[in-house]
């Protein structure tokens, strides 16, 4: 019987059932609960309805033109072919079906033009992703082969652009979505997932997609891309990684109102309902694979915070923003710091100010004040001590203990009023009055506001008592970058150390002197954590595992290359592996004896 269910008989010859695709009213009619795989599809009113058979289940029917509805497949639809969770959640009909594909053609010129500097990056995105789509080891291969040139293009800054159009850009599926609608469903909806192993989850909320934020369900192309990172740089078989979009609304006002958008059009969960979703996702994936890994993507702060908080002490998972972010921080600074010619140990001393305070820049203090401490003893007063060298600036301005209503992510950082008081500083004070006053060593920048290192800034900055300043412009993608490397070095000479978190073309002073612009982006740890974390079967990743990865980061540059202002590895190197397996191998070593 069940082979019969899953039998498909043509309601006729194939080039009617194209034709009456294209026309078709989709209707579903259940057949008898022993059929209950049985699937009917109406074409014409004068043929009537005629049954259609499926042979297959789940992904294959996506994968096969012949029968893929696409977002068509109504939810019973889904629920009865084991499809539900493989599609964006909004039903379409087969006109606005048509009518996204045909806006999508026709915006291709106008959305190219919005993006990064190169003007094909879109099209050789959508060139990329229907090869991955058609032969995953070619794919691979020519991402491998090529990493300098399209590892911008499958991940920053072009994959923000992706997002941004997902919705228009929408082919076939690729992960699972997990909304509020499914809740009650989850447990059984991951099983819809054809591998038996998944040893790596990236998911997000789409709540901030780099510096773009809000982007709803589009946001599941970043998981996408971070995945297509751990294939190409920590080797992990691509048929164990599973990209996740947990779908749970966007305040985003534009996609609430776009006919065209594929997510939820409702305002976002909050609260213990938001938790709750997050929760039954988190049960239902390690109770179907319990050895996968979750690393959490682009989830805005309150939630990245706290999500962290709720999970980290009982599943495989870490943040990327607040935890591989900070470790490769870490490693530029302690990189900036050789730089000058001092050794590593001298790190306490730096001044550095930071402008941004969510789940990336607190993510960073945190992480640089812990190593600041460790390398002055651990003791209370160390950890005083290494507060005093931070200045945190968010959107009001300098983060003090006189702030009205301050996150308590930001409140271990505020300074003391009066302290900034010597300083010539108070509550609020702007960037360019804390960079003038305290002459930082370090500017570093996770705003997600493009051109905040203004030119008075950089000015500003021209005081700092270091020989070799250092400018960290980590706001992703390109037009979010808080100053271009032409900007910092024309105004800060060649000595300047320079990273930015999407890629920048190095600056040529002539006479063969270079200014080197590093790419200061997460990408160089999470392979590496994902990689230890799987070969060392840990239970949890714990924060003295993060720190060993970072240091690893930080001692992989050589110290010539260091003086030459390379404070990080260049992508091709990235794609030899040797980099991530070091990175993993440290982790795994010196990891599992801080934790
Ligand atoms: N390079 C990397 O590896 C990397 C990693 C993670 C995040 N990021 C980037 O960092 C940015 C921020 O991410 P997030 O998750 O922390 O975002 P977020 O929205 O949580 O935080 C942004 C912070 O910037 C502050 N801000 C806004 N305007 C400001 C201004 N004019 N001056 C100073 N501060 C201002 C906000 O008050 C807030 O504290 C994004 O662009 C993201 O792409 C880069
Ligand atoms: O995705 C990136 O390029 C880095 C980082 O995770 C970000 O959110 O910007
Ligand atoms: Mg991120």
């Amino acid at each position: 019987m069940s082979n019969f269910s899953s039998q498909l008989r043509l309601s006729s010859s194939l080039l009617k059932h194209l034709k009456h695709q294209i026309n078709a009213t989709s209707s579903t009619t259940s057949a008898s609960a022993a059929a209950m795989m049985f699937e009917r599809r109406s074409f014409t009113t004068t043929e009537g309805s005629r049954p259609t058979i499926v042979h297959k289940r789940s992904i294959d029917i996506l994968h096969d033109p012949w029968f893929n509805k696409g977002t068509a497949f109504s939810m019973t639809e889904r629920d009865r072919l084991d499809l539900r969770g493989l599609l964006p959640p909004t039903v379409m009909s087969s006109q606005q079906q048509i009518e996204r594909f045909m806006v999508d053609l026709k915006r291709l010129e106008v959305q190219a033009r919005d993006g990064p500097s190169d003007p094909n990056a879109l099209a050789k995105w959508r060139i990329l992703n229907r090869l991955h789509d058609r032969n995953e080891t070619m794919y691979y291969k020519v991402l491998i082969e090529n990493i300098e040139e399209y590892a911008p293009i499958v991940y920053t800054p072009t994959v923000g652009l992706v997002c941004q159009n997902y919705s228009g850009l929408f082919r076939r599926p690729r992960g699972m979505y997990f909304s509020a609608e499914d809740r009650g469903e989850m447990m059984s909806m991951v099983y819809n997932w054809p591998a038996d192993q998944v040893d790596m989850i990236v998911v997000t909320d789409g709540s901030r997609i780099l510096g773009l934020g809000d982007l709803g369900v589009q946001g599941i192309g970043i998981t996408i891309g971070k995945l297509d990172l751990y294939v190409a740089a920590a080797g992990i078989n691509p048929q164990r990684v599973l990209p996740v979009m947990i779908d749970v609304g966007t305040n985003n006002e534009r996609l609430l109102k776009d006919p065209l958008y594929l997510g939820l059009q409702e305002h976002r969960l909050d609260g213990e309902e938001y938790i709750s979703v997050v929760d039954e996702f988190m049960e239902a994936v390690f109770t179907r694979w319990p050895h996968v890994i979750v690393q959490f993507e682009d989830f805005q702060s309150k939630w990245a915070f706290n999500l962290l908080q709720r999970y980290r002490n009982t599943y495989r998972m870490f943040n990327d923003d607040v935890q591989g972010t900070a470790g490769v921080a870490i490693a530029g600074l302690l990189g900036a710091v050789r730089a000058q010619g001092k050794p590593m140990i001298d790190f306490p001393k730096q001044k550095i100010v930071v402008a941004g305070a969510g789940s990336a820049g607190i993510g960073v203090v945190n992480a640089a004040r812990k190593t600041m401490a460790r390398m002055l003893g651990n003791t209370e007063s160390a950890f005083e001590s290494a507060s005093s060298q931070f200045w945190v600036v968010d959107a009001n301005g300098l983060i003090t203990e006189e702030r009205t209503n301050i996150d308590p992510q930001a409140l271990p950082f505020a300074r003391k009023a009066k302290e900034v008081g010597h300083q010539g500083l108070r509550e609020g004070a702007s960037l360019v009055e804390v960079v003038q006053q305290i002459k930082p060593d370090v500017l570093l920048g996770l705003s997600a506001v493009g051109g905040l290192f203004s030119k008075e800034v950089l000015e500003a900055l021209k005081g700092s008592t270091s020989t070799r300043p250092a400018i960290f412009a980590m706001s992703n993608p390109t037009k979010n970058a808080e100053c271009t490397p032409e900007e910092a070095f024309s105004v800060l000479g060649d000595q300047l150390i320079f990273a930015s978190g999407s890629p920048f073309n190095d600056v040529k002073f002539g006479d063969g002197v270079i200014g080197h612009c590093n790419q200061g982006n997460n990408m160089y740890l999470f392979p590496g954590i994902g990689l230890g974390t799987l070969l060392s079967g840990s239970r949890i990743i714990s924060d003295g595992m993060l720190q060993a990865a970072a240091e690893c980061l930080a001692a992989y540059m050589k110290d010539d290359e260091v003086l030459k202002g390379i404070i990080y590895p260049s992508i091709s190197r990235y794609i030899r592996l040797d980099l991530t397996e070091s990175v993993a191998t440290f982790y795994l070593v010196f990891g599992l004896i801080y934790y």
